[in-house]
């Protein structure tokens, strides 16, 4: 999401209103944050000597380290360096609420099963380089580490910490990356060379900030399961795990481990936040925040502009429950800031009815907000899912009415309403992006409660007076299951044939997370795993490749070790404040 027009807000409002030490990140229904103080200088912590891996990550080491290092089995023999390691973090949608936001109403945008994949891996001292190996838009490129511009980002007046709070981009310093970025991809054409140069720019910046001429050499290798430019917050997801790992290799972050009381938890999440939103910056120019803030922090957030100079509203959506999603690219390009206009242009000619509209998708995210912090809220029962799917159903009538969907989204709704497998709407700006689809638990039940005809015979159906018995009601929930497989895997292939790509994600998991050292284990093994070097992660085919060879598991296939038992991952460490929150209640 970025600003527009005369909703400009700068982060800084955005940030001040994360808890980062209040006690309101310990209430189970979040009460909106208000301006809390930046960091004390009291918090702040020496910047030491870069040359290791973070001591605080040790703690993550498995328990058979004697050394409290990396055991030295799961390292290369080969290698006298230090381990590689890895960061991920989310892509997001908007769930409830675009559009409406940008005329002060609230909305609701939540992380994203799809990640961005961070390998950091160290050369020997003799190398001197700082590389980026960024494969997803074919960028490749070398700096020698004396010829960056480390004297004017450290001279006096423009010398940042890692606990600062940049709002803004320097000009000077921009100006001084300049001639870095200038020599990235000099023949590429003019296209191309933009986006290389866009993301060398938040590379660069954020590294010219945070390391110093005395970095160790290091190879950055970024693999990404999120579309491009699809509103699916790609750029966000990015500039948060180069954040993260620069934070993490100057030791300016603890953690992640189990039992970090929440504000340490949410402490670290801002800072890495911070930066990534500078680097968002660099990307997009003028970003609202909330696609690194979901990034970052991961689950839901609640998000509203108050105005232009007044600080967003931001309230985390901690109770927000892990649902499967379907998510579905049109892969029709679009523009924000073309759709944005179009509804300022509606608001323009039909002003009574327009408001109308935005103030009934302002209700939507309103309604979607009470029932999700209530205290009775049960995320497994099917009126509450209901609940949720009508809004979706509902938001997505507003926002057609509003003239921002596209003949492509209406076919995508129109093949998943014919199967009754969900809820569907556009999400993000329209005009082409993605549509989503909040996954019933049965297709036959919900979709009887809707009146769709599901694309099924009713042969395969168990009715809920089937499940008396508990025999009864597993042979139900498996037929169930089977049916919604059945669903899916059709619905794949007639979204496929009209040139649709289908993701089937989670919604609201983990943000930022670690991978140290980056040697993954399976979760059926006793013990051992192996070093996830470069070449292996630049290997890996596709998303499928990525997700099996360092996919973060969502909280749904951990608890339910899956078949693909074999494919669950373990060894990611994030900071979860809910989950401290709820041992502390
Ligand atoms: N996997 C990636 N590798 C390198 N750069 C990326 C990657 N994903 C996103 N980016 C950067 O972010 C930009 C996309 O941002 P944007 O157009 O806003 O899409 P989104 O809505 O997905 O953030 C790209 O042009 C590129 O500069
Ligand atoms: C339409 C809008 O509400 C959301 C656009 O989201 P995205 O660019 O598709 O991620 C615009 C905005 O909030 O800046």
């Amino acid at each position: 999401m970025r600003e527009d027009g005369q909703h400009q807000q700068g982060l800084k409002g955005i940030l001040k209103t994360r808890p980062v030490s209040t006690s309101n990140s310990l209430s189970p229904s979040p009460k909106p944050l208000t301006a809390s103080s930046p960091l004390q200088s009291s918090q702040h912590i020496k910047l030491p000597p870069i040359d290791t891996m973070p001591d605080q990550l040790l703690s993550t080491v498995p328990a058979n380290s004697t050394s409290g290092r990396a055991p030295a089995m799961l390292r290369k023999h080969s290698s006298p360096m230090m381990p590689p390691f890895m960061v991920s973090a989310p892509g997001k949608v908007i769930v409830y609420g675009e559009h409406a936001v940008v005329h002060g109403k609230p909305a609701i945008a939540a992380a994203i099963s799809l990640r961005s994949y961070l390998h950091v891996s160290f050369l020997s001292k003799s190398h001197r380089t700082v590389t980026m190996r960024f494969p997803d838009i074919e960028l490749e490129h070398t700096w020698e580490l004396d010829t960056l511009p480390w004297d004017a980002f450290s001279a006096p007046g423009k010398k940042k910490f890692y606990y600062d709070l940049v709002t803004s981009l320097d000009p000077d310093l921009l100006a001084a990356i300049e001639p870095s970025i200038q020599e990235v991809s000099p023949k590429a054409p003019e296209s191309i060379r933009k986006i290389h140069h866009s993301t060398a720019c938040c590379f660069l910046y954020l590294f010219c900030s945070l390391a110093s001429r005395k970095t160790p050499p290091c190879v950055y290798t970024l693999r990404s399961t999120i579309p491009l430019r699809a509103g699916l917050g790609s750029s966000a997801s990015i500039s948060v795990c180069i954040s993260a790992a620069l934070l993490l290799q100057i030791r300016a972050l603890s953690g992640p481990h189990q039992d970090q009381p929440p504000q340490e938890c949410e402490l670290q999440i801002e800072r890495i936040n911070r930066w990534a939103f500078v680097g968002e910056m660099c990307i997009h120019g003028n970003p609202s925040g909330i696609d690194n803030t979901v990034a970052a922090g991961g689950k839901a957030v609640l998000y509203q502009r108050q105005g232009p100079g007044k600080p967003s509203r931001i309230v985390p959506i901690h109770s927000f429950p892990e649902l499967p999603l379907l998510l579905v690219n049109t892969r029709q390009s679009r523009s924000t800031s073309v759709e944005v206009a179009k509804v300022a242009t509606l608001k323009e000619n039909h002003p009574a009815l327009t408001e109308n509209i935005l103030n009934s998708i302002g209700l939507v995210t309103e309604s979607a907000y009470k029932l999700l912090t209530s205290p009775d809220f049960d995320p497994s029962s099917p009126e509450s899912l209901k609940h949720l799917g009508d809004l979706v159903t509902i938001n997505h009538g507003l926002l057609v009415a509003l003239g921002v969907s596209h003949p492509k989204l209406e076919r995508i709704r129109e093949l998943i309403d014919h199967t009754g497998i969900g809820w569907t709407k556009l999400t993000g700006a329209g005009g082409g992006g993605c549509a989503i689809t909040i996954i019933k638990p049965r297709p036959t039940s919900i979709s009887n409660g809707n009146g769709v005809h599901p694309d099924h015979s009713s042969s395969d159906e168990a009715s809920d007076s089937d499940a008396e018995s508990p025999k009864a009601a597993a042979s139900v929930i498996s037929s169930g299951t089977k049916l919604k497989h059945r669903i899916l895997d059709n619905l794949e292939v007639k979204l496929g044939n009209e040139g649709f790509d289908k993701f089937e994600t989670t919604l609201a998991g983990d943000g930022v997370g670690v991978l140290w050292p980056a040697v993954l284990h399976n979760v059926n093994e006793e013990e051992g795993g192996e070093e996830i070097d470069q070449e292996k992660f630049l290997r890996a085919e596709g998303t499928e490749g990525i997700e099996r060879l360092v996919g973060v598991a969502s909280a749904r296939a951990r608890a339910r070790k899956l078949d693909a038992l074999r494919d669950v991952r373990e060894g990611w460490k994030f900071w979860r404040p809910w989950e401290t929150e709820a041992n502390e209640d």
